[in-house]
C-alpha cells in the first residue's frame, strides 16, 4: 500500500512563560515533541496511544495543519502539510457541534464550504447520517441527541465532505463504556466500507488495539514513537468477541509493558509542575508580604 501520511524528523517546542518569583518572568522553551517518525498507509488504520501530556494532541495538531512543526515536516501524499484543509477531517473529544443546526445541518456544513449544491448536499448528509446509524434523528439538536448520538453527527460531518484521512482525537473518552464499546465497533464498520485513512489518538490501551492495525506507543514527554506494534486480526467487526481471544490479552499486557514506565514518568512531571506553580505562587506571595 501507498504511503499516505509520512511524519519526518518532527520536532514540536513552545515558549511558556515561568514565573521566576519577584515579579520575573522567563520565557522557556518546552520541548513537546521529539523527532518523530511515522509513515501511515493509504487505508490503514494507525492508533496512537501515550501518558497523559505526551504530545498526542500536539501531534494531532500539526497532522490538521492548525500548528507547524519547529523542525522536520508532515507530507500528505508526498506534498507538505500547508494548514488545515478538507482532504483532512477531525473529530475531537469534545463534539463540537454548532448548537443552532440540526443533525443534518451540521453534516451538512462541510459540504457547504466545499460548494456543493443544496439538493446534492441534502442528500450526501442523509447517506452519511444512515452510516452512523442515526435515521430518524436527522432533524434533532444537539441539545436533544445523547453523548455518542452527537459523536455519531461529529463522525458523518468530516465524513460528509469526503476527506482523505480522518484524524482522531480520543473521540470516545468523554462516552460511558457501553456506548463507547458500540461506537468502536461501528468505526470499525464505518471504516471498511469507506476505506479511510485514520490515524486514532487515545490514552486507552484495549481501545488501541481493538481499533488499530498498528499502534504507536509514545513515550512521556518530550514525545517520541516508542514503538510501533502490528495488531494482525483479519477482521476486528467479526462477530466474535476479540478482546477476550488470547492474542488481544497478549497484545494488551505488551503495550502496557511499554507503556507503564512513561504513565509513572509523565505523573512525575506532573506533580513536579505542580510543585513549581506551588513554589512561584509562594514567592509571590512572599513579595507581597515584603514588598
Ligand atoms: N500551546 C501550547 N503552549 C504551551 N505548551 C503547550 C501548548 N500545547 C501543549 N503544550 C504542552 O505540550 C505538552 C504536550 O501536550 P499535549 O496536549 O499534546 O499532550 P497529550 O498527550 O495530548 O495530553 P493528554 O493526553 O493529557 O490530552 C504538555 O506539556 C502541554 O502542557
Amino acid at each position: 500500500m501507498a504511503v499516505k501520511i509520512s511524519i519526518e524528523h518532527v520536532q514540536k517546542s513552545f515558549r511558556i512563560k515561568r514565573n521566576m518569583g519577584a515579579l520575573k518572568e522567563e520565557a522557556q522553551p518546552l520541548s513537546a515533541l521529539h523527532d518523530i517518525n511515522l509513515e501511515v498507509r493509504q487505508g490503514e488504520f494507525m492508533v496512537i496511544v501515550g501518558p497523559s501530556g505526551c504530545g498526542k494532541s500536539t501531534l494531532l495538531d500539526l497532522l490538521a495543519g492548525l500548528t507547524t512543526p519547529s523542525s522536520g515536516r508532515i507530507l500528505l501524499d508526498g506534498k507538505p502539510i500547508a494548514g488545515p484543509n478538507l482532504d483532512r477531517g477531525i473529530v475531537f473529544q469534545q463534539y463540537a457541534l454548532f448548537p443552532w443546526k440540526t443533525a443534518l445541518g451540521n453534516v451538512e456544513f462541510g459540504l457547504e464550504a466545499k460548494g456543493v449544491g443544496r439538493e446534492e448536499r441534502r442528500k450526501r448528509a442523509k447517506e452519511y447520517i444512515d452510516l452512523v446509524g442515526l435515521s430518524g434523528f436527522e432533524n434533532r439538536y444537539p441539545h436533544e441527541l445523547s453523548g455518542g448520538m452527537k459523536q455519531r453527527v461529529a463522525i458523518a460531518r468530516s465524513l460528509a465532505y469526503d476527506p482523505e484521512v480522518l484524524l482522531m482525537d480520543e473521540p470516545f473518552a468523554a462516552l460511558d463504556a457501553q456506548t463507547r464499546e458500540t461506537l468502536q465497533s461501528e468505526l470499525l464498520r464505518i471504516w471498511e466500507t469507506t476505506k479511510k485513512t485514520i490515524i486514532f489518538i487515545t490514552h486507552g490501551i484495549e481501545e488501541a488495539v481493538y481499533l488499530g492495525q498498528r499502534v504507536a506507543v509514545m513515550s512521556s514527554r518530550p514525545g517520541r514513537i516508542k514503538q510501533v506494534i502490528d495488531i494482525p486480526f483479519e477482521s476486528r467487526s467479526s462477530e466474535e468477541d476479540l478482546r477476550s481471544n488470547p492474542e488481544f490479552v497478549r497484545l494488551r499486557h505488551e503495550i502496557w509493558e511499554l507503556l507503564k514506565d512513561e504513565v509513572v514518568r509523565a505523573q512525575e512531571q506532573e506533580k513536579s509542575k505542580t510543585l513549581d506553580s506551588f513554589k512561584s505562587a509562594d514567592a509571590r506571595k512572599g513579595v507581597a508580604k515584603h514588598g
